[in-house]
């Protein structure tokens, strides 16, 4: 089967965007896989795929499938593309819409910049259920460790590390360190994402505070690998720096692929508001195999 598609990044996190609108190509998760894969397929961290409107109220629908062919409920960077497409494509005339995910209802918009706003929806902080253990740390790291929610023994390795869990309609572990240029991303993101704690696998950021307003973070992400931005990754961070106390909304998240401004009140009942770039790459037609 022949298909069209569109590259597309957001802060360096790149996608394939399919159209069904016309109706679903009906792909596989190793057809998600090959377009994903960088040496045989398109390549990109994850594939978005555009749906009409499922509801009264609501846009489009929104399909996210990692470059594993595992479909997903959220993806923040995909959003922001997502709103570019739609609107690009002139598949809307509205420079605001309402996309209904796995997880709830988005709210994207174009702003006059060229960047895009997406209200993300409401965090989910889960509660604390395993005792802290502070030895081997940092002294800065065992000061906000205090507050920490979660310990969790790295399998590999005798290392504790705390975490912040938080949903962002995806699943997030977020750990804070001195500097992301020397944390653990490669050895401890891919076994922290399938820690047994999180039985649908977790996306795993590394957070390093540079001021209250201002933060850097590298990400690994579930299904994918680290990325050079992870949109809800960056609203799980500052989430999670806010409740600390370490963050002061709105924040700057500095990624190694662009910059990602997240603001929050605070209060769990209000929505995270994430600002960023979205940018098409090109387009083109590929054979998926049957
Ligand atoms: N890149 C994304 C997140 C994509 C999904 C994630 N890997 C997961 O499995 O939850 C973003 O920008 O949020």
């Amino acid at each position: 089967m022949d298909i069209r598609f569109t590259k597309m990044q957001g802060a360096g996190n790149d996608f394939v965007v399919l159209d069904e609108t016309a109706g679903p190509l009906g792909l596989r998760a190793d057809q998600y896989r090959f377009l994903a894969d960088r040496h045989f397929g398109v390549g990109a961290d994850q594939i978005l795929t555009v749906r009409p409107s499922p509801a009264a109220g609501i846009d489009f629908e929104y399909l996210i499938h990692n470059a594993d062919g595992g479909e997903v409920e959220q993806c923040g960077n995909g959003a922001r593309c997502f709103a570019r497409y739609v609107y690009d494509k002139g598949l809307t005339d509205k420079q605001a819409i309402r996309v209904q995910t796995q997880k709830g209802v988005i709210a994207p918009e174009l702003m006059a910049d060229g960047r895009v706003t997406v209200n993300m929806g409401q965090p989910r902080l889960v509660p604390d259920d395993v005792p802290f253990n502070t030895s081997g740390l940092t002294a800065v790291v065992q000061h906000h460790a205090q507050k920490w929610p979660l310990a969790l023994q790295v399998p590999t390795d005798p290392s504790t590390v705390f975490i912040v869990p938080v949903s962002m309609g995806n699943p997030h572990a977020v750990m804070l360190v001195d500097d992301v240029d020397t944390a653990p991303v490669e050895s401890q993101g891919p076994v922290l994402e399938s820690h047994p704690r999180f039985p649908e696998r977790v996306n795993v950021g590394f957070l390093q505070v540079q001021s209250e307003q201002q933060v850097r973070l590298r990400v690994f992400e579930r299904g994918t690998g680290e990325t050079l931005a992870c949109g809800t990754g960056a609203c799980a961070a500052v989430v999670a720096g806010i409740a600390l106390g370490l963050l002061q909304s709105p924040v700057d998240v500095q990624t190694r692929g662009g910059l990602l401004t997240i603001a929050w009140s605070g209060e769990a009942a209000d929505p995270v508001m994430m600002t960023g770039p979205a940018t098409t790459v090109f387009e083109g037609q590929i054979r998926i195999p049957d």
